[in-house]
């Protein structure tokens, strides 16, 4: 699959040979190929530009080296594997379905995937060093803080690059991102052109997934950020420990020189009570998630949001050091949630060593901690209110749901569905957590990828229909309190819920569509077809808008 991370490389090449990177390995390269000119580097052939080495990794789907054909035709030039790559490659150059390459080889028990990143390094030359880095990882939220960490270091005179789910930007260079957090061969290219592009400081999100797999080898974050965890993943990392420790991973001293922690909940304070690194930390609610402690029972903060004002439009809050340093701002962008990602940013910035005077002066200037975050809480229509949001996890959907009850005179009705071939179990718990909250539920699809989406409903659907009971009568467990009626719906394709729920929508009510925010393809079973839930949704209320202008004419 195309990477256009991976295709993004600085114009300034400083050509290597194959001698070279094999004297840099310690590993053996022919004679005849020791002058062979290399350029690049990609571990995807998707990704392969002419010149590049060719990193053929080992998959959990395939090994990259049944690919070496297409990658030396896309014009790499060498290729580093491991033994078994080395087999399949020779054997490909013998059966003619490969052009000869030079091919080196990692000694046996060495992943070339462990390598990835010191070969991409050497390869641009260090282009992170060039940098201010920024790195959020946790469950929700990082897409979110590295949008306002950009704002605010913006707002004080860097110029920012960004890497993350919804994009990567360089300068005046954006493109759509595939990975939340690319391959170190393509990271390392795309810090190359920021180094290019005079880009000074990089507000990155680093999953967990990318943890596990090497792609930000090569750096060493100067500040790392910690939002939360909770249940999402399940299928990659097994359990919610492993989950954890992958995710702690970037709070030691290859990954990180300082970290900032949210120690809302136990697993923030676990983290920040054992890592390796300076850390501070930072309180955003009450921390009440552990039903044995009270507030007072836990260790103070560094850093505590207090005085929070929430609004129909935002929030303004306190944000106090225990050594006395403030900074009181706001953001428009809705929910308690969105208090502690403006919180994070904030820390985080000023963790880099930004004094908090001059971070003031510059909040002052561009009125609070706000960014327009592509398909987060995005409001793409009024009457009925339709919002637009990634909410794809229980913790995450029940938040989002959460924060516009406030706002909402009439009923919150909700969209979404559940993704193929990911953490299964957190289906029937989505479904659950939205009739708690909701007072309509419509299930529907989200990418189902190659598994059977109307499976993935009932899936949802079992745990919706729980908790709504065989009346749909829910007690007392949502945000209002009392029993309450609670309608499950099940519409499929998911335009068609989107157009449902808004044609049927009184004016007052608010209609929430979660779970693919920003994306703009659904995947089923290998093909992609366009699906944007904000295009979709203002169609369905201009068509709402038209229908009732009809009825209203006749
Ligand atoms: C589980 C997972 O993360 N898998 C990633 C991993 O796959 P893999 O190691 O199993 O690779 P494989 O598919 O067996 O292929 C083996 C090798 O052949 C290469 N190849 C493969 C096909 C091809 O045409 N040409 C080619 O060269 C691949 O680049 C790879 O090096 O390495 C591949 C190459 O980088 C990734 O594309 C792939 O991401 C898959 C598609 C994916 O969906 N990953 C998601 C779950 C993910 O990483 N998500 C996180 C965000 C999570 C969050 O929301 O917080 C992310 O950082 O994006
Ligand atoms: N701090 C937070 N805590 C809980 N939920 C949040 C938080 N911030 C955002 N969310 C919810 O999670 C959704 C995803 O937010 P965001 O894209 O910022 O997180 P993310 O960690 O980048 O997600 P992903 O890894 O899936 O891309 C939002 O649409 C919102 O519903």
């Amino acid at each position: 699959m195309t990477s256009v991370q991976g295709l993004m490389r600085p114009t300034a090449q400083r050509p290597r040979s194959v001698g070279d990177l094999a004297h840099a390995l310690g590993l053996g390269a022919r004679p005849a190929d020791a002058a062979v000119t290399l350029t690049g580097v990609a571990a995807s052939s998707a990704d392969v530009v002419p010149g590049d080495l060719f990193i053929a990794l080992r998959g959990t789907a395939s090994h990259g080296a049944r690919y070496t054909g297409r990658a030396v035709r896309a014009g790499a030039a060498g290729v580093l594997t491991d033994h078994d790559g080395q087999g399949i490659v020779e054997a490909a150059i013998s059966a003619g379905t490969c052009p000869a390459v030079p091919v080196l080889t990692m000694p046996a028990g060495t992943d070339p995937r462990s390598m990835l990143g010191a070969v991409a390094t050497w390869f641009y030359d260090h282009p992170g060093d060039a940098l201010t880095t920024f790195a959020v990882t946790g469950t929700n939220g990082k897409t979110t803080t590295t949008y306002l960490i950009d704002h605010l270091l913006s707002a004080i005179g860097r110029t920012v690059g960004l890497i993350g789910t919804v994009e990567t930007r360089s300068g005046a260079r954006v493109l759509p991102s595939r990975l939340t957090t690319p391959d170190a061969a393509a990271l390392q290219g795309v810090l190359a052109v920021m180094r290019e592009d005079r880009v000074d400081a990089l507000a990155m999100e680093v999953s967990s997934h990318a943890l596990v797999q090497h792609r930000v080898d090569g750096i060493v974050f100067d500040v790392a950020g910690f939002t939360n965890l909770s249940q999402d993943h399940l299928d990659f990392h097994g359990t919610l420990e492993d989950y954890f420790l992958a995710k702690a991973e970037l709070f030691t001293p290859s990954r990180a020189r300082r970290g900032v922690v949210i120690v809302d909940e136990t697993w923030g304070r676990r983290l920040a009570s054992t890592v390796t690194i300076p850390v501070v930390t930072l309180r955003t609610a009450d921390g009440l998630d552990d039903p044995d402690q009270s507030a007072a029972d836990q260790p103070a903060a560094d850093w505590a949001v207090v005085d929070v004002e929430a609004g129909p439009t935002g929030s303004a809050f306190t944000l106090v050091h225990r050594d006395g340093r403030t900074v009181s701002t706001s953001t428009s962008l809705p929910g308690a949630f969105n208090v502690a990602n403006a919180a994070l940013a904030l820390v985080m910035v000023i963790e880099s060593g930004v004094d908090v005077a001059v971070l003031t002066a510059a909040l002052e200037g561009i009125g609070g901690v706000d960014a327009a975050v592509p398909g987060r809480m995005e409001p793409v229509a009024s009457e009925p209110r339709v919002i637009v949001d990634f909410a794809h996890n229980p913790d995450a959907l029940g938040l989002a749901i959460a924060a516009l009850r406030p706002t909402t005179v009439g009923r919150l009705i909700v969209v979404f569905g559940a993704t193929g071939e990911r953490d299964t179990g957190k289906r029937p718990i989505m479904g659950a957590v939205a009739v708690g909250l909701a007072d309509v539920v419509v299930v529907t699809d989200d990418d189902p990828h190659g598994e059977d989406a109307s499976q993935i409903r009932q899936q949802v659907l079992v745990g919706a229909r729980a908790a709504a009971g065989p009346d749909g009568e829910v007690g007392s467990a949502g945000a209002r309190a009392g029993a309450r009626q609670v309608e499950v719906l099940e519409i499929a394709p998911r335009a068609r819920a989107i157009a449902e729920a808004i044609r049927h929508a009184r004016d007052e009510d608010t209609v929430l569509v979660a779970g693919r925010g920003h994306e703009v393809w659904q995947e089923i079973n290998g093909v992609d077809h366009p699906l944007d839930d904000r295009v979709e949704a203002r169609a369905a209320a201009a068509a709402r808008r038209n229908d009732m202008t009809k009825e209203l004419s006749k």
